[in-house]
Formats: C-alpha cells, structure tokens, sequence
C-alpha cells in the first residue's frame, strides 16, 4: 500500500500518550508515543539499542501494560494478547522435543486443545510447504539451520490466522542473504493476507525495503522522533533496492537517526 492510498483505511491500532517506566528497575523507556496504524500498512520501527522498541511491541501485543496512556487495537482497549494477533521473535525458541508441524501447531493446542490440533494437521503442513519446508515437517529443531527454524516460526505464528503480525528483529539472527529472501516472503506473505504487519528492525534497508511508513525513533525514554512514509512501488523486489528512491529514503531514515540520537 502506497502512502497515497491510506485515507479512509481502517484504524487497526491507535496509541496516544503512552509512556513506560519499569519501576524496579527505575527505567524510562518510553515517553510519549501517539500513533495510528492503518489495515494493511506495513510499518517499521527503528532506533538506537534500549529505545524501547520492543517494550512498545510488547505493550501492543498486550503482554505488558503501558504505565500511562491508551493502546486500541480495532476501537477496543488491548488488555491482554488479543486472538487477531500473531507475534515473533528474533529467536525461533522451537520446543526441541516437538517436531516442526508439532511446534506450528503450539498455538491451536494452547488455543482449543490437543485434540483440536488434528483438523489444523494439514493446514500446517501447507504452511510449512509454502516456506520451502516441505519434508521436514517431522524433523526436530536441532536439525533444522536457523533460517529454517525462523521459517518454521512463521508458520507457527499464521496458523491462527492472524490479521496483524507483530515482529520483533524476526531475520535479524540470519544471513544478509536469507535474510533478504526472508524478507521478501513476508512482504508475499503479508499481501496475501493483506495483513498489517508491525516490525522492529535495526536495518535501515530492511525498514525501507518492507515498509509503507518508518518510524525514527531517538534514544531512551524512547519518542517517535521522525515518521518518513516510504512511497516505493510494490511488490518490492530486490532491484527495488537499486532505485535511486530507496537510495535516498535509506539517506532520509539514517539521518532522522542521526539527528534523534544528537537530540537525546
Ligand atoms: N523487564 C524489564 N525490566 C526493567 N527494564 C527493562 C525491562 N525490559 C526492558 N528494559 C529496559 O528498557 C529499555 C528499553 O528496552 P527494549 O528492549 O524495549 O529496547 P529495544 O529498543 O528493543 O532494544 P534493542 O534494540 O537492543 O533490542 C532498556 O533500557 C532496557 O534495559
């Protein structure tokens, strides 16, 4: 989606006046942060180490309650992990004693029960297949290269069929190259779906390559320093990163970075 065509999209997540202050610790980690995200945009968020950036993805994904201040996911107060939700890490974190198609069902067993998972059986061997992991749904973890198990991951995070994707550095354990691949099969992925699809990165290629929005953010208590809207044709590719475009939005991005860390 194109920054051109968002109005009148639906608001999937509104966040106004959100602070965060972990009180043991005595930690400011975020200071006023005001955002509306829009169904089927994608967004980034990227910023200095320690930033908070994963504490406000945490808070989105309601697995932490903000100190101050208001996180609507579709016009309704996120006060726990809500079910259109799907979240993942930079580590896989596979149970090493299920195998692949085991651990992508992980979450319709905890959802609706063991017996429930048999019906989900061939929906998840799809997944794996359409990840290039097919054949490998009865293998375990340990056998599996970190690419794969970050695929097996993904798989695991769309078997409920979420409608927004919350990710938190999900390649950022791999290689540039699968990496980039990686990439790429999340924008599919996301398209397919149409999706709205949250990441936090450290890359700027990587933000500007996926994203419909990048969100600067400047060093703790983290505050949205710059927004820079990404208006690059889709489906992106990786002779989108030639463009001299993406050349001078990974310039703009790098020195709203720049100029938030000069600020804190
Ligand atoms: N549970 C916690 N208790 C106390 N402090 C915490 C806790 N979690 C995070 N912090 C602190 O809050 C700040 C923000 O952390 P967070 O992990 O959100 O940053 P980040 O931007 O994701 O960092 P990185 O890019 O290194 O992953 C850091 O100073 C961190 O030490």
């Amino acid at each position: 989606m194109s920054a051109g065509t968002l109005e009148g999209t639906r608001t999937v997540y509104r966040i106004e006046g959100l602070d965060h202050v972990f009180d043991a610790a005595e930690v400011h980690a975020l200071q006023d942060i005001d955002l509306r995200i829009l169904q089927g945009q994608v967004v980034s968020f990227i910023g200095p180490s320690g930033c908070g950036k994963s504490t406000l993805l945490t808070i989105m994904a309601g697995l932490l309650e903000p100190s101050r201040g208001t996180v609507l996911l579709n016009g309704e107060d996120v006060d726990g992990p809500p079910d259109e939700v799907g979240i993942m890490f930079q580590r896989a974190t596979l149970l090493p004693w299920r195998t692949t198609v085991e651990n992508v069902l992980l979450p319709i067993e905890l959802r609706h029960g063991k017996r429930r998972t048999k019906a989900y059986r061939d929906q998840a061997e799809d997944l794996l297949q359409r990840v290039g992991l097919a054949g490998f749904e009865r293998r375990y973890p340990g056998e599996l290269s970190g690419g794969m198990a970050q695929r097996a991951a993904i798989c695991r995070m769309l078997i409920t069929e979420p409608d927004v994707l919350l990710l938190d550095e999900p390649f950022g354990a791999l290689d540039e190259l699968t990496r980039e691949r990686m990439d790429l099969e999340l924008q599919r992925i996301a398209a397919a779906r149409d999706a709205t699809v949250v990441l936090v990165t450290h890359s700027i290629p990587e933000a500007v390559l996926l994203s419909d929005r990048v969100y600067a953010m400047s060093a703790r208590p983290g505050r949205i320093s710059e927004v820079i809207d990404i208006d690059l044709p889709r489906p992106r590719t990786l002779d989108t990163m030639a463009l001299p475009a993406f050349v001078d939005y990974t310039g703009r991005v790098r020195r709203a970075l720049d100029r938030g860390h000069e600020d804190s």
